[in-house]
């Protein structure tokens, strides 16, 4: 086998964040692209080392009139890996970036859950980390988005989603791809500029680089890695506070714990509780709303969340009430 530097660096990493466990069932969500599918061989490589037992998935969006040629080209490489191979096929899918990706996320769920995988991993880079830092940035996002892309997180309660080559460069794969002689497929969406993820790859990042850095997507990328530290450490304090701020049985949490706690805490407390008593998550408005309710006077309350329920002040709780 060839052993390239890169190689070297992901075993390394590996080694380090303990996101791959030795002898894990891996499913390798693989586009096609020259990131998934440097991902899928450096698997493939440090395979007998780790023990993982690898698999191959590829989605099909069916969007362009020759997607069958790559679903091929895929198929293809993973029998020649000897890998499992597994296909899901989009019916009618509307050319919508954003519903392409929930479909796919559960494709791979449905996949993994079927064949009893515990970890799906992506090819997501740090060139992608770059990109989302500055999408979610001009979105207005809070640290949160900022980290763009974590190293790992749940997609279900058994499955998780794991990013190895998050330190790993757009360039790097690509000289990878053309250093191994793998058939990377070009995605002609990727060119689109009518998507804003691909003006900031295009032209956003290029002017930085030209005009402010030269290394300026690597930069961002590190920013998002610093921010994700801090998180995980805001995380933590807030959940402390909340088990001790919430009420055991009600759905009420301890107005004067929160207002005893900093600002930037109060507000991850919030929405860790809302995401327990709502149905779904709550956004920052909704999670501002509550934030006025630790200030206020008795018997302030909130307008309604979607579905109707309310937040109120019942001294000294501040409770979520459903219709
Ligand atoms: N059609 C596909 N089939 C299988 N895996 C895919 C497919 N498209 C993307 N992926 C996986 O997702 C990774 C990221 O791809 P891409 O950047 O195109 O997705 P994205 O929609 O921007 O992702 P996200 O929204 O999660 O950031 C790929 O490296 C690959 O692992």
């Amino acid at each position: 086998m060839f052993w390239t530097p890169l190689h070297a660096q992901i075993d390394r990493s590996l080694k380090h964040r303990q996101i791959l466990p030795r002898g894990s069932r891996v499913l390798i969500a693989v586009s096609g692209g020259q990131d998934s599918l440097c991902l899928a061989k450096l698997c493939l490589d440090l395979q007998p080392k780790w023990e993982w037992n690898l698999a191959i998935a590829h989605c099909d969006h069916q969007w362009q009139a020759d997607s069958q040629t790559n679903v091929k080209q895929v198929q293809e490489l993973a029998q020649t890996w000897q890998l499992p191979f597994y296909l899901k096929t989009a019916t009618q899918l509307r050319e919508s970036e954003a519903e392409a990706r929930t479909w796919r996320y559960q494709s791979l769920i449905e996949i993994a859950r079927d064949r009893h995988y515990q970890i799906v991993v992506t090819g997501h880079t740090a060139s992608d980390r770059a990109e989302t830092l500055l999408y979610n940035l001009v979105r207005g996002s809070g640290a949160d988005g900022l980290q763009s892309l974590t190293w790992k997180r749940p997609l279900t309660n058994t499955i998780n989603l794991v990013r190895p080559l998050l330190e790993v460069s757009r360039q790097q794969t690509l000289e990878f791809c053309q250093q191994l002689n793998l058939p990377v497929w070009q995605d002609a969406t990727n060119q689109d500029l009518k998507y804003a993820r691909n003006r900031i790859r295009q032209d956003l990042i290029p002017y930085l680089q030209q005009h402010f850095n030269p290394q300026a997507d690597k930069h961002l990328a590190q920013t998002a890695e610093l921010l994700q530290a801090d998180i995980a450490y805001l995380e933590e304090s807030a959940t402390k506070i909340r088990l001790e701020a919430q009420h055991q049985s009600e759905r009420a949490i301890h107005r004067l714990v929160l207002k005893s706690a900093p600002l930037a805490l109060q507000r991850r407390v919030i929405r860790q509780f809302l995401i327990e008593v709502l149905p779904h998550s709550p956004n920052f408005q909704q999670i501002e709303k509550v934030m006025r309710l630790i200030d206020a006077p008795n018997r302030s309350q909130t307008d309604p969340f979607p579905g109707g329920a309310i937040a109120k002040v019942e001294h000294p709780w501040i409770q979520v009430i459903n219709p």
